[in-house]
């Protein structure tokens, strides 16, 4: 497991939250939906907070809010799946985003199971399946550290971006 290093802070400047979320929805970013099952039940949640770490091993981080209702089924399953959304995707986006019960969230697309048993979105534009192979709690979130044990690209002709605070569909261009 690798060494987590906290880098000494003095007396920081407070800046307001509102201004931070100002400029991170100027950075856009891919869309996924993060699924888990286990013991402790079937959970899935949007985030945007994704990103490859290293590819040897294969593995990607995850942001997850520990005040979120899924929070406790992510930590005790230890499993999870990243579905990267495609453009369509936009209303099950809304739904894994907050506040509707969990049945609701997962009667709303067609899912199908590979190596952990989470949840894997069939019409994707990408799915990593992956355990947790470390989590280290920073401010408000956990950072989970999640190695991919199966992979699935699907056909998407078009990506669903977040960016100012709503979706955009982007096409590639033609090769
Ligand atoms: N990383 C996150 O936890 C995260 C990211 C995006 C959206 N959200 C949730 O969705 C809601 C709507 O987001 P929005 O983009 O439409 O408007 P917003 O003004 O609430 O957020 C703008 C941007 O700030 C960042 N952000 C928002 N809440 C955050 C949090 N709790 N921790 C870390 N970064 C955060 C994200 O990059 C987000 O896109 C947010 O209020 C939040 O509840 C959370
Ligand atoms: C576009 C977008 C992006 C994100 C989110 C929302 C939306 C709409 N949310 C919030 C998250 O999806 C929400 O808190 C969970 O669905 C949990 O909600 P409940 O506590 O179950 O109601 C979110 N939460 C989180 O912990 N990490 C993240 O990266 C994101 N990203």
């Amino acid at each position: 497991m690798a060494s987590n290093h906290v880098m000494p802070s003095g007396a920081p400047p407070v800046l307001p939250k509102a201004d931070y979320r100002n400029a991170m929805a100027r950075l856009g970013a891919a869309v996924n939906i993060i699924t888990t099952d286990g013991p402790a039940g079937r959970a899935g949640f949007t985030a945007s907070a994704v990103c490859s770490v290293t590819d040897e091993p294969p593995m990607l981080l995850v942001c997850l809010n520990r005040s979120a209702s899924v929070y406790p089924a992510f930590t005790a399953n230890g499993v999870l799946c990243v579905n990267v959304l495609a453009a369509g995707h936009q209303a099950l986006s809304g739904l894994f985003g907050g506040k509707t019960p969990m049945d609701e969230r997962f009667a709303a697309g067609r899912w199908s199971r590979k190596a952990t048993g989470s949840p894997v979105l069939e019409d994707a534009a990408a799915s990593f399946d992956c355990r947790v192979v470390q989590a280290t709690s920073a401010g408000t979130h956990d950072v989970l550290f999640c190695e991919a044990l199966a992979i699935a690209i699907g056909g998407a002709a078009q990506s669903l971006i977040y960016f100012d605070r709503r979706y955009h569909e982007i096409a590639a261009p033609p090769h």
